[in-house]
């Protein structure tokens, strides 16, 4: 038996920061969707406890250092399974980008799991294993439109965004999302207006929405990285409604009423960036 699990990459619409926790961790609040710009993975099962990861990746770690690795054992132990099981990783989302393909590719290996292993999970469950592999896991779960707060793992279902073009670029540069937390002053923060996303959201307001757009962490990368704002420039130069970074960046989408505007910004950006895209929100 083989099967296999989508794991598509996630924007955030708006993300502030609101304080530093005695953990160690930031408090957030933010607006984030899927999108459909995916990895794939492909599950076959193993006789043995082995976990065996191959991907067309030729960069990223294959061990306990992969979170579908740290997904798979968290699995194993938790439940008392002992097979294991061989996992193709197709890679298409950027590394270190702001596009959580880490933590989907986790989120898809418990989905793909509680199937291939019959564990019959809830969806709840799954997000509460998430949360001890990252921030993003329990949000990537489900991978609806929602408001996620505390360290990310409260997960609340929103409507799906008015339907919009999403041009997806990520500079010539990696980020550490830890490093940028670090260099991050709470109080030198400016704080976008998350409320106001949702009501848009709810309204299915498309250019309130977009008027709303705004990341917290946006400068802090921007100050080191500041190939960040040039994009940024870019994207509005070349007719996009909207432009923001995602995550802890570098990547910066931009959204697009007309696809025909999509086209001329995705065309702008093609030589700047390591990767660029025209996807739709799922
Ligand atoms: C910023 C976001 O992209 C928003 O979607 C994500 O929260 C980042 O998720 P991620 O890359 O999966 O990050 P994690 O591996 O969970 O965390 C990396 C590091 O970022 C910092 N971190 C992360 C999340 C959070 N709420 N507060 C933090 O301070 C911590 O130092 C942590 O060690
Ligand atoms: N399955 C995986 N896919 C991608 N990166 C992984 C994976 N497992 C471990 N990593 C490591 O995690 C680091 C961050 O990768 P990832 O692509 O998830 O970051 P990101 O897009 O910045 O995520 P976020 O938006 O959640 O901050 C990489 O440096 C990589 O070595």
């Amino acid at each position: 038996m083989e099967l296999i699990e989508k794991a598509p990459a996630k924007i955030n619409l708006g993300l502030d920061v609101l304080s530093k926790r005695p953990d160690g961790y930031h408090e957030l609040e933010m607006i984030m969707t899927s999108i459909d710009l995916a990895d794939r993975l492909t599950f076959q099962p193993l006789p043995t406890k082995e976990i065996e990861i191959v991907t067309n990746c030729s960069f990223l770690p294959l061990d306990k250092k992969n979170n579908i690795y740290q997904t798979v054992q968290l699995l194993q132990q938790n439940y008392g399974v002992n097979e294991g099981v061989r996992i193709h990783l197709q890679k298409e989302i950027p590394v270190a980008a702001g596009l959580g393909g880490g933590s989907s590719d986790a989120a898809a290996t418990l989905r793909g799991l509680n199937r291939l292993w019959q564990l019959n999970l809830p969806m709840t469950e799954l997000e509460q294993l998430g949360d001890a592999i990252g921030t993003d896991v329990p949000y990537c779960v489900q991978g609806k439109t929602s408001r996620v707060t505390g360290r990310g793992e409260i997960v609340t279902t929103l409507p799906p965004i008015p339907p919009c073009w999403v041009v997806v670029a990520k500079p010539k540069v990696s980020v550490s999302t830890g490093k940028i937390f670090k260099l991050v002053a709470v109080e030198e923060l400016y704080h976008p207006n998350i409320s106001a996303i949702e009501a848009a959201i709810l309204e299915q307001n498309y250019f309130e929405m977009v008027n709303h757009l705004g990341n917290s962490l946006e400068p802090v990368t921007a100050k080191r990285y500041p190939q960040v704002h040039l994009l940024k420039e870019k994207f509005m130069q070349f007719g996009a409604d909207g432009a923001v970074m995602s995550g802890s960046g570098p990547t910066v989408f931009g959204l697009c009423h007309k696809y025909s505007r999509a086209k001329r910004v995705y065309n702008g950006l093609k030589g700047f960036c390591d990767h660029v895209s025209i996807v739709r929100t799922l």
